[in-house]
């Protein structure tokens, strides 16, 4: 049906086919719901996700996975990371062979522990040289709206990151390549759970030095997994480290730092879930996963193990302080 297709059509996976059709390519839409693919067919807006946003109308859209994804030379995946490895298995038989499989998805898998490029690989066999991932400070609503953005595509095949690139980019999206697909995943999974505890912070009160503190020392154990996991480390002084981390923890657009205060204003985990309608703060479930590959490489994730312990052990933020700033004293690297 189109050269790209889109698999997911909420807030980021709308806006990444939004990007590519405003670089002047033929994208096709996939949404779960036949409600949301008949909205945008017909009023050019999904407004449960960018309400006010107008869709350019090359931008098609079906809830049929087959007809997405016929002719499909590139492949975008856009879903949750805890729903990837089911809708992938669904959808593999359908997959054109060659075409490039990009994640959006920011997580690491609960369980098998494994970052999202290496469940495509699980589940699809295809070989890793074909996926990509785009990360970076990549809020949405900004991007929806036009707003100057810059991201990063990763992919092991540098060729085929500079042939993506070349089919997003337009006036208001710039995107660089790299080949650290690691480092580029870790960044963005951990960044989730660094803007959670930015979000207790904020709920909680405090202000601009306890949140360049997280920002800061959360960076700082981003990377020391993602070096014991082979990234390169320079991938997080970039935009799916620091970019995304300083954009994810600062705004109050971010669904993790908005969940994350919620729980520092003293609501509940469940409150904070009903609160936001559906749409997802990939954070409160990778706070475990990411805490376990920690523990399993023996790599010491301080604020990562507070968020878990809030979200998942009962933990008062209130508490949050005086754990971390009461640990032993130490060199700063
Ligand atoms: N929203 C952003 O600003 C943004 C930016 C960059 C990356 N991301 C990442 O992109 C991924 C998708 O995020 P999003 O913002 O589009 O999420 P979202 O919550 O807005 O929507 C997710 C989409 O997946 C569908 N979905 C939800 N659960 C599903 C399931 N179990 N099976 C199949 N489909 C399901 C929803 O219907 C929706 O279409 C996440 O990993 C997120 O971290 C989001
Ligand atoms: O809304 P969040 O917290 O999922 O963050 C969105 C993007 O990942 C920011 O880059």
């Amino acid at each position: 049906m189109a050269e790209i297709t889109v698999l997911g059509a909420g807030s980021w996976g709308t806006t990444f086919a939004k990007v590519m059709a405003d670089s002047g390519r033929e994208v096709t839409l996939w949404a779960r719901r036949g409600s949301v693919s008949e909205a945008i067919e017909r009023h050019r807006e999904n407004a449960e996700y960018l309400p006010g946003v107008r869709l350019p109308d090359t931008l098609r859209s079906t809830s049929d996975p087959r007809v997405a994804l016929d002719g499909a030379h590139t492949v975008v995946l856009a879903v949750p990371s805890q729903s990837l490895r089911h809708n992938l298995a669904a959808w593999s038989s359908l997959l054109p062979p060659d075409a490039t499989l990009v994640s959006l998805a920011k997580g690491v898998e609960l369980g098998t522990l494994k970052r999202m490029s290496e469940v495509v690989v699980d589940i699809t066999g295809v070989d890793e040289d074909r996926v990509a991932v785009v990360s970076g400070p990549n809020l949405a609503l900004e991007i929806a709206q036009e707003q100057p953005t810059a991201s990063v595509i990763a992919c092991r095949d540098h060729d085929r990151a500079v042939a993506l690139q070349e089919l997003c980019t337009n006036s208001y999206f710039r995107p660089y390549t790299i080949t650290d697909v690691i480092g580029c995943e870790i960044g963005g999974a951990c960044k989730n759970v660094i803007a959670l505890s930015c979000g207790m912070a904020t709920g909680l009160g405090f202000g601009a030095n306890t949140l360049a503190t997280l920002i800061t020392r959360g960076l700082a154990e981003t990377a020391r997994l993602g070096a014991a996991l082979g990234a390169d480390p320079l991938t997080f002084s970039g935009l799916a480290g620091l970019g995304d981390l300083v954009a994810t923890c600062s705004s109050p657009l971010s669904r993790n730092r908005t969940f994350g205060a919620r729980l520092g204003k003293g609501e509940t985990v469940a409150q904070a879930q009903a609160a936001a309608q559906g749409q997802v703060a990939e954070g409160v479930k990778s706070c475990s996963s990411i805490r376990e590959l920690a523990q399993r490489h023996g790599v010491e994730m301080p604020i990562t193990e507070v968020v878990h312990r809030v979200c998942h052990d009962g933990f008062d933020p209130r508490e949050m302080a005086g754990e971390l700033i009461g640990r032993k004293t130490k060199p700063e690297r």
